[in-house]
């Protein structure tokens, strides 16, 4: 404890002469937002206004310059909510996800575009794709992989054939918790509703609570939430999104197995990114079914030393026992390093296609 008397009046005078600084501040944010808008429909009256690499940009720049209290990825998020509010008044931008309202998907979204962003439920990862590519959504954001359970396959396949690009990638730290609601008999919960990938994340911590309740599978974790409302001995497993919107208690949080349980998802959208400083590049490769074909898929990135950071084998739709080759690696397409790269790769591979370049999660 500090020995000067601390005098409230004063420190929330000076709190009110601050928040007037920043409000003065974040409006000439806006103006100068507003002024980029006018800059950007004079070069291009088609132009588009949300720049992934720029915002990607902005954030690190906080995260760096960040003196603290406040740590920087809480700083970053405050960040992220003014730019979503100027990107809003230059465009209000449409985000089509893997939902219904509450999934982890649809947190992602809001944690990747900030709460001004307009949000568009989708009953299926194809829908998503179907919606960005039809012009009805800007964006989509969809499920790729999970750090327990591995990869989706159903959004790698829908990359194949379409003309869809990467725009981004978000991370998210998924907590599970056992929802009750408000007529739930807590000590007579003999069904459990879930997602499957959910189950299979908190399978230890299920087994050793509750062994003998049903574990029904449902399409999303939301559903389950929404399932649970009207049935008194039923509880279900999902994030924080579904507890609030469906008003239920948590009686057990973060019951996942692994601490570090984490989903990766994609951003999807119908422009190329600039480079960022600090980005991944995601292509599909088809080989032609011959002996060392991985090797020399591999070979041009060993002695470029270019990191990979993903690599998913997929059945060809095209042929019976051929493989496309999914691979994430760091850096840009537009860096020559990886351009010399993509270039050999183009040689070797039947087909390759660029999904995107885009920048490394910052949140
Ligand atoms: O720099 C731009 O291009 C802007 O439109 C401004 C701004 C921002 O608020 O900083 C807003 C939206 C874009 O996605 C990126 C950045």
């Amino acid at each position: 404890m500090s020995d000067t008397p601390i005098d409230l009046d004063a420190l929330r005078q000076r709190i009110d002469s601050l928040d007037n600084d920043i409000l003065r501040l974040i409006s000439e944010r806006a103006q100068a937002a507003q002024q980029v808008a006018q800059v950007k429909t004079a070069e291009d009256p088609k132009a588009v206004f949300y720049r992934p690499e720029r915002e990607a940009q902005v954030l690190r720049r906080i995260m760096e310059l960040n003196p603290g209290p406040l740590d920087s990825e809480e700083m970053a998020r405050l960040f992220r909510e003014i730019m979503s509010a100027c990107l809003a008044l230059e465009q209000p931008v449409k985000v089509a996800y893997l939902g219904p309202e509450g999934t982890f998907t649809q947190q992602a979204a809001l944690k990747h575009f900030g709460d001004s962003a307009v949000s568009l439920p989708m009953a299926a990862i194809d829908e998503v794709f179907r919606e960005v590519e039809a012009g009805a959504a800007n964006y989509g954001v969809v499920p790729v992989e999970n750090s327990t359970e591995g990869v989706i396959n159903h959004t790698l396949d829908s990359f194949v054939d379409s003309s869809i690009r990467i725009c981004g990638e978000v991370v998210l730290r998924i907590h599970h918790h056992l929802l009750v609601s408000s007529t739930t008999r807590q000590d007579k919960v003999s069904r459990i509703y879930s997602h499957p990938q959910s189950f299979a994340q908190c399978r230890k911590w299920l087994d050793a609570h509750y062994p003998g309740a049903e574990r029904v599978p449902v399409a999303s974790n939301a559903e389950a939430a929404k399932l649970i409302k009207t049935e008194w001995h039923s509880a279900a497993i999902a994030g924080d999104m579904a507890a609030k919107l469906y008003d239920l208690e948590k009686i057990a949080e973060k019951i996942e197995d692994r601490p570090d349980n984490s989903t990766r998802f994609l951003v999807i959208g119908n422009q190329d990114v600039p480079l960022s400083g600090d980005d991944k590049t995601s292509i599909v490769v088809a080989m032609r079914n011959q002996p060392g074909a991985l090797h020399d898929l591999l070979e041009p990135f060993h002695r470029h030393q270019i990191d990979l950071t993903r690599l998913e084998t997929r059945p060809s739709r095209s042929g019976v026992w051929n493989y496309v080759f999914f691979i994430d690696f760091k850096g840009h397409r537009d860096e020559p390093r990886v351009a010399a790269v993509l270039e050999e790769v183009q040689q070797r591979a039947a087909e390759l296609k660029v999904l995107g370049s885009y920048p490394v999660g910052v949140l």
